[in-house]
Order: C-alpha cells, then structure tokens, then sequence
C-alpha cells in the first residue's frame, strides 16, 4: 500500500487558487521529489499534507490527502504528527533563542517517552554536531547546523513519512552534500521522505520519482533516472546542452543549478 497519497488536490488562499488537480503518491520507504519554479505550488502541497495550510489563510477545496489509507486531510496539524507526518519547512525555523536539546526536545513532545528516547540516539548518531552543540542557543548554530537540528527536530516524532522543503537552499556546497548523504540515510533506516528542492541533480540522485509541478499542476512525471534522461528536464531544470541561458530565465527557472 502506498504510504502518502495525494488524490486530486486543490487548494486555495482566498482567491488564490494555488493547486490545480494534484495527485501523486509516496510509495512507503520510497524518495519521491517535487521539483517545479517559484510559485508552482511545491509548498503549499507540503503544507497541505502537515495540514499547516490554515496558519497561512489557505485552504483544501477539493480532493483527498491519505496516509497509510488513512485520510489526513482537514485533520489538525498536531493530528497529522501522530500519524507519522512531519514537515521540515522552507527557511530552517529553529526556536532561535532555545538550546539545541530544547528544539530537539520540542520535536519529541507528544511522542511517547521511549520512543522519543530512542529518536534522540538516532538523531545523535545522525548528526554528532547536535550533541557537541547541546547547549547551545540553536540561533548561533551556521546554517547547515540550523538545517540539521531542523531535520533532527522532525525526526523526534520518530516519522514514517518526512516532508522537507528545500533542505538545502542556500547552504554551501559541502553542507548541502551532507545535508544529501543525510536524507539518504534517514530514508534507508526506513523513512518515506517527499522532497521539494532547488537544486534539481541533487533532487534526482536521491529519489526514485519525481513530479514536475507548473503552475498548481502536475507537468511531467515518472521515474527520477528517466526525468534526469529526458531532454526536457535537461534543457528546462538542469541547463545542459542548453545554449542559450534565455529560455532558463524565460522559464522562471535561474535558480536552478546543476
Ligand atoms: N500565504 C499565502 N497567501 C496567498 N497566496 C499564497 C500564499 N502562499 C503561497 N501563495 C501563492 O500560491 C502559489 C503557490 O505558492 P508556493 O509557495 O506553494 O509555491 P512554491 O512552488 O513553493 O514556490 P517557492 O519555491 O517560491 O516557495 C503562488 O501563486 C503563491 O503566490
């Protein structure tokens, strides 16, 4: 059985209509990535399956959002926690002026005392850096620790599926490869994970299938080796053969890089 599935989703702000007829799924233990231009729709699909929609005056018009044949959509975020979902947003919010072990322990409350024990060795062993950093204020932390304690801060609802927001935006080199060889191995101890993310090879080498979102629809799919074959992506989201830079900017695409 497929662990998210996303059936025909719309979405609105207000008169905004933000998603168009989405349906995709996340197989269980499977790295599926969202790619798409500013504006796509890549968040708000995020949002609307951790059901943080609401905080951002947006709302589920139309469609069907289920986890383990589970419906989750209209249900409370804090309800969607524990049903094994959660959402690293966009921009690394830490709780700035709290210690690392208090975001930490912020992402495990609710989460039942052994098993939270458990979550808390295995973001340790994730990232040994957090436990160095233990006491300090999480806002002093670069970057790359910020992104990791978010990620650490997720996992210690210990979650079936991880949904994460351009985890590696603005991150050196070397930080967004560790930050990738990360989610590798959360998803390889067995975490679903829906990736939305910038940086389109990075997004390929580590999911198995990828949608391509235009405009609040889904433009393109199938397999990521197959999209990281096809012309189109190549031209389009990773900019090789592509002989003139005009048809990246046209396509709202400049961000990207290979
Ligand atoms: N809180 C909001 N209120 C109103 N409109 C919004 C809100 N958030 C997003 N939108 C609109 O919804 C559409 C989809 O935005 P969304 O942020 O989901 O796209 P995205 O693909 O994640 O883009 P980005 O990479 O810039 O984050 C856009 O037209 C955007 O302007």
């Amino acid at each position: 059985m497929a662990e998210l599935t996303v059936d025909d989703l719309v979405v609105d702000y207000g008169p905004v209509r933000a998603l168009d007829g989405v349906s995709m799924r996340v197989p269980s233990g499977s790295v599926v990535a969202v790619l798409g231009a500013n504006g796509a729709g890549k968040t708000t699909l995020l949002r609307a399956v951790s059901g943080t929609l609401r905080f951002q005056r947006g709302r589920v018009a139309r469609g069907e959002i289920a986890v383990a044949g589970t419906r989750v959509d209209g249900v409370p975020a804090a309800a969607v926690v524990r049903r094994g979902v959660t959402h690293v947003p966009e921009g690394r919010r830490v709780f700035a002026r709290m210690t690392v072990e208090e975001n930490l322990r912020a992402g495990g409350l609710g989460t039942p005392r052994r098993a939270a024990a458990r979550a808390r060795g295995r973001v340790r062993e994730l990232f040994p850096v957090l436990a160095e950093r233990a006491h300090q204020r999480a806002g002093l932390l670069s970057g790359g620790e910020q992104q990791m304690l978010a990620i650490g801060r997720a996992l210690m609802a210990e979650p079936s599926v991880l949904l994460l927001d351009e985890p590696t935006l603005g991150l050196a080199p070397q930080m967004a490869a560790r930050i990738a060889a990360t989610i590798r191995a959360i998803n390889e101890a067995g975490t679903s994970v829906l990736l939305v993310e910038q940086n389109v090879a990075t997004a390929l080498s580590l999911a198995s299938y990828a949608y391509v979102l235009e405009v609040g629809s889904v433009a393109l799919e199938g397999p990521a080796a197959t999209l990281a074959d096809s012309d189109e992506v190549r031209h389009r989201y990773l900019g090789i053969g592509e002989e003139s830079p005009a048809l990246e900017s046209r396509a709202g695409l400049s961000r990207w890089t290979a």
